[in-house]
């Protein structure tokens, strides 16, 4: 099956799980909150779920939301100051996303997880229970790393992972990773001005990976492209389809729900 048909076929994705950076919910000049992306992203989820369709936010930016709130000009370095950060920045996303939601007579949960969570077969039961407990009530859970209790300092690596993980949870039929670049590219752009940008990924080669090396190119995000590859394997394990895509503007979401060729598509759900 072609791009273009692989493409056509993504209106039908019931239950989506959508993953927003860190650095997709800034002003990168100040790192302080764009409220009026984030009011965007809360609309376009508030009319997915007005098509019937089920979906689970995971949002990153509480680390960075939080040392804001402290004065810090970037995140900080030290792991029970970043988990300090965490908690307090929380809270405070939950706050806005709640009052936004609400506007639009939809409910949003907090779901916090961590790699212990869903790697021990008790809480990981416990974990999709809630989920789909929430999902079939209609309410759009948020999720993120429960930063206070990880005990290392990246336990997922990041929300790229957790987000995968998720998704395999639930059994969900497509994962949109939204980030600060258009999607996968031969090489970082960043770094390489000739890299392009891969349009599909039918088969998850090695070669990937290693166009995938790079680290993170802001100082906001944590994984890379690298932690998105892998959340790409983890949903070909599952059978479940993958978007990475640019969050610049979140209006992306219906357009690629509507089909538009954007971003790279990881077609892990053909096996299903
Ligand atoms: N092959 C690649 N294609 C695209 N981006 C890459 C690649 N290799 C490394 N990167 C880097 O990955 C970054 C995206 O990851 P990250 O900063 O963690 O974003 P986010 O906060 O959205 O998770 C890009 O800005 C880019 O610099
Ligand atoms: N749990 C952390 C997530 C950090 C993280 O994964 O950031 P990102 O690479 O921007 O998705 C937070 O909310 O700040």
């Amino acid at each position: 099956m072609g791009n273009e048909t692989a493409r056509q076929e993504l209106k039908r994705k019931q239950r989506i799980v959508i993953k927003i950076g860190s650095s997709s919910l800034m002003h990168p000049q100040t790192g302080h909150l764009d409220l009026i992306k984030i009011e965007v992203l809360v609309r376009e989820l508030s009319d997915l779920l007005n098509q019937g369709k089920e979906v689970i936010l995971v949002s990153s930016g509480a680390i960075m939301v939080g040392s804001r709130l402290l004065g810090f000009q970037s995140k900080p370095q030290d792991l029970a100051l970043k988990q300090a950060c965490a908690s307090i920045g929380q809270a405070k996303l939950m706050m806005i996303y709640q009052k936004l939601f609400n506007e639009y007579n939809q409910t949003a949960a907090q779901v916090l997880l961590t790699n212990y969570t869903t790697s021990h077969a008790r809480s990981r039961r416990n974990a999709r229970n809630t989920l789909n407990e929430l999902l079939k009530l209609n309410v759009i859970p948020i999720v993120n790393e429960n930063d206070t209790v990880a005990t290392e300092e990246i336990e997922f690596g990041d929300n790229d992972t957790l987000s995968a993980t998720v998704a395999a949870l639930v059994d969900a039929d497509l994962l949109i990773l939204l980030s600060d670049i258009d999607g996968l590219f031969t090489n970082d752009p960043n770094q390489d001005p000739d890299a392009t940008l891969i349009r599909v990924v039918e088969e998850l080669d090695r070669e990937y990976f290693e166009m995938a090396k790079g680290s993170s190119g802001s100082n906001v995000g944590t994984g890379g492209m690298a932690t998105k590859l892998e959340a790409a394997r983890i949903c070909f394990e599952n059978g479940c389809d993958m978007i990475i895509a640019n969050g610049r503007d979140f209006h992306i979401i219906h357009e690629l729900m509507d089909g538009q060729d954007k971003g790279t598509l990881f077609r892990g759900g053909q096996t299903r």
